[in-house]
């Protein structure tokens, strides 16, 4: 196959990749999940069956991932005929809100931002890296999870800190972007232009965060400046009150360093639980403190659609999406049955039964299951910026 387009999109649990014909057509999707504790490689090629591995019990480097995965694609004849890499990129910061060729300038602006979501801008640019070197050939472009996000009207994008801070860039991004820009697509397939009218989407995946959409277009959205805010995620600890950091900074003395590793690597469904960030362990675990961390889970997420249905002035649509939100019957019947008060009302069967349209005859609010793909949204950055 020649001219064909790869993406590769790291998260902070997964690295996803897909090889697309010129016409998107894709010729092979998979990816290595659960990276933090044991990773599968599953490949689902379009021609032949396909497959899924343990690769082992403990973690996997995202460094080993990447080489695993090039293996994995030079293996079946896929990396010669690669004429761009389409790479998501989750930080974009003020300058990059569209798909772009990556050169020189744009990557070192770009490394810039790496403190700023340290799960992945840096694993990002270290697989640009790395395709730059084992395809000089190939175009390299970056799609962002920050874009998305610019319609947001201005004050969407502020905190309430001095002047100066906001104009230095001290403002709300927003993330997950990609997956919500493609979530918008399907919903203007269904409803057409006004894509469902007031939606939430609720991105919940390793990362999780939520977006409220007019129209299909981004409102508000719960990740901001950097990829930590929010719901409790699986290490990260969402929102938290900015007092804390204070007493561990004064009271404790804790290194920036060490306040990066607890905030990012130690906290959220971890940190409470005591056991694992991986939604799957918790869900099978009895132990009292799994159980506490996937019902603040649950709060967390029910709080932010509260607050993004006020942002959007009502509601007529919560959606569902990324590894939980497309996997967990259970989760979302939580979720949902918390957001009653908004008019959600839920089918049992339907939620249980893996179906688009999980809602009761009588629900005031759409309830939707949509799976998200990322790697589409990224492609098809690819063919803009070509
Ligand atoms: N069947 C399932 N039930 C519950 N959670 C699931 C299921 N399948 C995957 N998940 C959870 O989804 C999360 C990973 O989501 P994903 O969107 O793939 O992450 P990321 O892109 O951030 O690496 C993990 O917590 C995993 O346990
Ligand atoms: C931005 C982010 O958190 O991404 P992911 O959920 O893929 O880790
Ligand atoms: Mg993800």
């Amino acid at each position: 196959m020649s001219d064909s387009i790869l993406v590769l999109n790291a998260g902070s649990s997964s690295l996803k990749f897909a090889v697309y014909e010129r016409d998107l057509r894709p010729a092979l999707k998979g990816a290595i999940s659960g990276l933090g504790h044991a990773p599968r490689l599953a490949v689902r090629p379009s021609s032949w069956s396909p497959r899924e591995e343990a690769l082992r019990a403990g973690p996997m480097e995202m460094r080993e991932a990447v080489s695993t995965v090039f293996d994995a694609l030079a293996g079946e004849g896929l990396l010669a005929g690669v004429c761009a890499v389409g790479h998501r990129i989750v930080h974009g910061g003020a300058r990059h809100v569209a798909p772009v060729r990556l050169d020189e300038e744009i990557l070192a602006y770009l490394r810039t931002l790496n403190a700023m979501a340290p799960l992945h801008q840096p694993f990002n640019l270290q697989i640009v890296d790395a395709c730059r070197a084992l395809m000089p050939q190939a175009a390299q472009i970056g799609c962002f999870d920050t874009a998305f996000h610019a319609s947001r009207p201005a004050i969407e994008t502020l905190y309430g800190l001095p002047r100066a801070l906001l104009d230095e860039g001290l403002v709300s991004y927003g993330f997950h972007g990609l997956s919500y820009g493609f979530i918008a697509h399907v919903l203007r397939e269904r409803f057409g232009p006004s894509a469902g009218g007031r939606v939430v989407v609720a991105h919940l995946g390793s990362g999780s965060s939520l977006c409220a959409m007019r129209e299909g277009r981004s409102v508000s959205t719960t990740m901001g400046f950097s990829p930590l805010d929010g719901p409790i995620m699986s290490t990260r600890c969402g929102a938290i009150d900015p007092g804390i950091l204070l007493h561990l900074m004064t009271a404790r003395g804790m290194s920036g360093e060490d306040m990066q590793a607890l905030l990012y690597k130690q906290s959220g469904l971890l940190g409470v639980s005591g056991l694992s960030g991986d939604m799957q362990v918790l869900l099978a675990s009895g132990a009292p403190h799994a159980r506490e961390a996937l019902d603040l889970f649950v709060l967390s997420v029910s709080r932010q659609i509260g607050q993004l249905a006020a942002s959007l002035g009502g509601l007529d649509a919560l959606v569902f999406t990324a590894g939980i939100g497309e996997n967990s019957p259970a989760i979302r019947a939580r979720i949902c049955e918390a957001a009653a008060w908004l008019g959600a009302a839920m089918d049992d069967a339907r939620n249980d039964a893996g179906v688009e349209d999980i809602a009761a005859p009588h629900s005031r609010l759409r309830l939707l299951v949509i799976p998200t793909d990322e790697e589409k949204a990224v492609a098809e950055g690819v063919l803009a910026a070509l």
